[in-house]
Parts: structure tokens; sequence; C-alpha cells
């Protein structure tokens, strides 16, 4: 049988990019159209990853240049652009916002306007997806870093957003749950953009860009851009 035809979605349009921050060039010259299902970002420490993908969904706004998901620019349409890009950041400190695990997932679902009973149903059904059913009423800064990091997954999966954006997913996460991850990341429908130094998690993506000093050297497949930097750097 055949391989399914590959998934391709709206995906970003990065056209002439570049990013100063306190008067230095961080990105420069990104030309990338991103449309394949899972993609991968790696390169060393402060080439650029985490800049380059917070320009996804307008965390961070192109110095220079143009940013676009689904034809949506970052810059005017930056509401529609974060409704439909969710964000996990590396450090999940910087994501969980209200005092009770339950009350954390259901943060965002309260605003889009569902059936009022609805919410703890959704709640529950995305913490027992990672395994955080019987944290539902722990305050959420007594969890361990792994339990922190998985819910803020859930908290940003049960909004569906139609990209999941990651940088680093998995520093905080035992073996465990890196493969938990892994499955779920496998799972999604929606398009996937990763920072990982985890080289491993990244084979079998469609696509890995390599970031060098703040521009991208390499992009293919994940295989040929993987192999290309444990040759440059391992
Ligand atoms: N707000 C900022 N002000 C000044 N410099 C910044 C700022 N944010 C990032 N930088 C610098 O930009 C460069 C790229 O940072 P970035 O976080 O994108 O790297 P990275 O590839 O994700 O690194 P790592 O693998 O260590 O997470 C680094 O030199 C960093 O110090």
């Amino acid at each position: 049988m055949s391989d399914p035809a590959p998934r391709a979605h709206p995906g970003f349009g990065l056209r002439a990019v570049s990013v100063r921050r306190e008067q230095r060039t961080v990105l420069t010259g990104i030309d990338v159209e991103l449309t394949e299902h899972r993609i991968g970002v790696i390169g060393l420490n402060g080439s650029g990853k985490s800049t380059l993908v917070r320009l996804l969904n307008g965390l961070l706004l192109p110095t220079t240049g143009t940013v676009t998901w689904n034809g949506l620019d970052t810059r005017r349409e930056a509401k529609r652009v974060r409704r439909a890009v969710g964000f996990v950041f590396q450090n999940p400190d910087n994501q969980i916002v209200m005092p009770l695990v339950g009350e954390d997932v259901a943060f965002g679902v309260r605003n889009l306007g569902l059936p009022r009973a609805e919410v703890p149903v959704r709640v529950r059904a995305a913490l027992d997806r990672f395994g955080l059913g019987d944290l539902h009423d722990r305050e959420a800064h007594t969890l361990s870093g792994g339990e922190k990091q998985l819910l803020a997954l859930a908290g940003v999966l049960i909004m569906e957003p139609e990209v999941v954006v990651f940088d680093e997913p998995t520093t905080l996460l035992d073996l465990r749950n890196v493969r938990r991850l892994g499955a779920e990341i496998a799972a999604l429908d929606q398009q996937v953009i990763m920072v990982s130094h985890d080289l491993d998690a990244l084979a079998g993506f469609d696509r890995v860009l390599r970031v060098e000093d703040g521009r991208v050297v390499d992009d293919g497949p994940a295989d040929a851009v993987i192999t290309g930097y444990r040759r440059r750097w391992g």
C-alpha cells in the first residue's frame, strides 16, 4: 500500500523577516513557507529558534518583513492568528495563569461561548488525556515541572487550535511522558511546529529547519537535516 498523501495546511509565510533585539540582529534573511504537517526546528543554544517560532503566532513581531498564517498578517490580525495558533512554552510557568489545575485548564475555554455545562466535561477530558485527572483540585504551583508542562499542553489543546507550536516541550519530562507526548503529537490532526534539542523526537517529521546564527542554514527532510547537524556539531 502506498503512503497516505502528505497533509498540507494553510501554513505560514515568512518573507524577508529579520528580528532585532536590543541592538542585536537575532534573526535575518528568513524566507520560508511552512505548510507541512509536522515541522521541526533545531540548532545550537542561542541560534534563534525560539525567536523564530514566537513570530508564528504574533507573540513577537518581525522588525522587518512579514509573517502570515493562512494569509493573515500577525501584525494586523493578531487576535485571529493567536486564536488559531496555540503555543506551548518551554517554561510552563509562563503559561499557567490560575491557582487551581482545573481552573487553569478551564480559563481559555470559558471564553469560547460553549454551553456552560460543557466546560467541566471538556476540562476533565483534557486532564485525563495527560494523566492529570487526579490533580484537578490541586494548586497548580505545587505540581512537578513535568506535570506543569503537561498541564500547559492540556490548556492549549483544549482550545482546539488549528496549529500547535511547541518550544522544547520535553525538557522537564521523564521518559514515560516523553513517549506519551510523542504519541500525542503523532496523533494530532493539527499542524505541529516544534523546536527541540531531542533529535529523536523529530524523526519522522515531514521537514526540519536548522537555524544557525539567526539564519536558516538547512531545510529539508528530517533525516537529512538531522544527519547534517550531527556531522557538524556531534
Ligand atoms: N528580549 C531579548 N533581548 C535581547 N536579546 C535577546 C532577547 N531574546 C532573545 N535574545 C537573544 O537572541 C538570541 C536567540 O535567542 P533564542 O531564544 O531565539 O535562541 P534559541 O535558539 O531558542 O536558544 P536555546 O536553544 O538556548 O533555547 C540569543 O542570543 C538571545 O540571547
